[in-house]
């Protein structure tokens, strides 16, 4: 491939390992984005469209867009704020996915259990600029001045390693399940910011040519992403029994209610969050449903 085939096509910057990777890829694929990647290269023009995706470090991905060398990409919220491109990047789509918090973390065992204990003593982290404005304003508030206050060291990986090496006194690193931080005897005191996957685009003005494929593509995203959110709930019930039905599954905009061939029951279809279905069937079962149906979507525009 040489530069020339990528004139005029929209690049999309998608991380090119990690843990959002696989995500992205299903992503894609629900977005009808149709490529084959050989292996080694990191750049490969997308069959049915005219974009080019530039396979990237995750952390890398917002200064390439918000420099203006990509036109869209997919990230963490995290590494938006800690390469400090949040004003140089509109954050269009929340995906959902990649849902962790950054947080401040010691020793299970030792002494230090508020923020307060550890101001002025020595942090470790990957997130060297999210953690300096933290320990900043907390060194502020306490008034810690010149080597009172908190030192803050940037190392690339294992972080969780650090208090164990005596390299620190608490550490600053992404939570998801925990598991990473109890293994290492380490618990939670603080969340500096929640983080998740976005879909990010461009400030820069040039884009604007690319903006009727950039909306095609996130609308498309944005249906994969709430097929990924929402259930079809369908199910039976008496018509006097209706109203309250209703208020367990009200649907987006409205259910749909069909009449059966059975006198006075009717059949409703309502949309539903898939984290509140269990509760959903049982309040319908409760007030009286039938034959409920829990149907998945492969994709929708809402
Ligand atoms: N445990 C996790 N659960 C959910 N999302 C995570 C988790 N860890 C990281 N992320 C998200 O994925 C992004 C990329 O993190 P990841 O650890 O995969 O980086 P990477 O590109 O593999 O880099 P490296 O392996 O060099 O740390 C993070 O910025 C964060 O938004
Ligand atoms: O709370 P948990 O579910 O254990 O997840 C947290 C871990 O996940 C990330 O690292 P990852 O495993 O992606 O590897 P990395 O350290 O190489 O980035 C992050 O840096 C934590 O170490």
């Amino acid at each position: 491939m040489n530069a020339d085939s990528l004139d005029g096509r929209l690049l999309f910057a998608i991380p090119k390992k990690g843990r959002l990777y696989e995500k992205c890829l299903s992503i894609l694929a629900g977005a009808d984005i149709q490529f084959r990647r050989h292996a080694r290269l990191d750049v490969c023009l997308v069959l049915n469209h005219p974009i080019a995706l530039v396979f990237l470090p995750a952390s890398d991905i917002p200064s390439f867009v918000g420099k203006g060398n990509v036109d869209l990409g997919i990230t963490g919220h995290d590494v938006i704020v800690e390469s400090q491109m949040h004003e140089h990047v509109t954050e269009e789509l929340r995906l959902g996915f990649g849902k962790c918090a950054l947080q401040v973390q010691v020793p299970e065992a030792g002494s230090i259990t508020t923020v307060e204990d550890l101001a002025g003593k020595r942090v470790v982290t990957s997130f060297e600029v999210l953690s300096g404005d933290y320990f900043g304003k907390l060194d502020d508030q306490l008034q810690l001045s010149g080597d009172k206050r908190t030192k803050i060291e940037y190392v690339g990986g294992s972080v969780e390693a650090a208090c164990a090496l005596g390299l620190a006194d608490g550490i600053v690193d992404l939570v998801e399940s925990g598991d990473t931080m109890r293994a290492a005897g380490l618990h939670a005191i603080a969340t500096v910011l929640e983080t998740e996957a976005v879909l990010i685009k461009s400030r820069v003005p040039k884009h604007e040519a690319h903006s009727n494929l950039i909306t095609l593509i996130t609308n498309r995203i944005k249906g994969v992403v709430a097929a990924s959110k929402y259930a079809i709930c369908q199910y039976n019930i008496a018509r006097d029994r209706l109203p309250s039905a209703i208020a367990i599954t009200p649907g987006r905009r409205a259910p749909t209610i069909s009449p059966l061939e059975t006198d006075n029951w009717v059949a409703v279809s309502s949309m539903v969050e898939k984290k509140r279905l269990a509760q959903i069937m049982d309040d319908l079962v409760t007030t009286g449903a039938e034959d409920i149906l829990i149907f998945n979507l492969d994709n929708c525009r809402v």
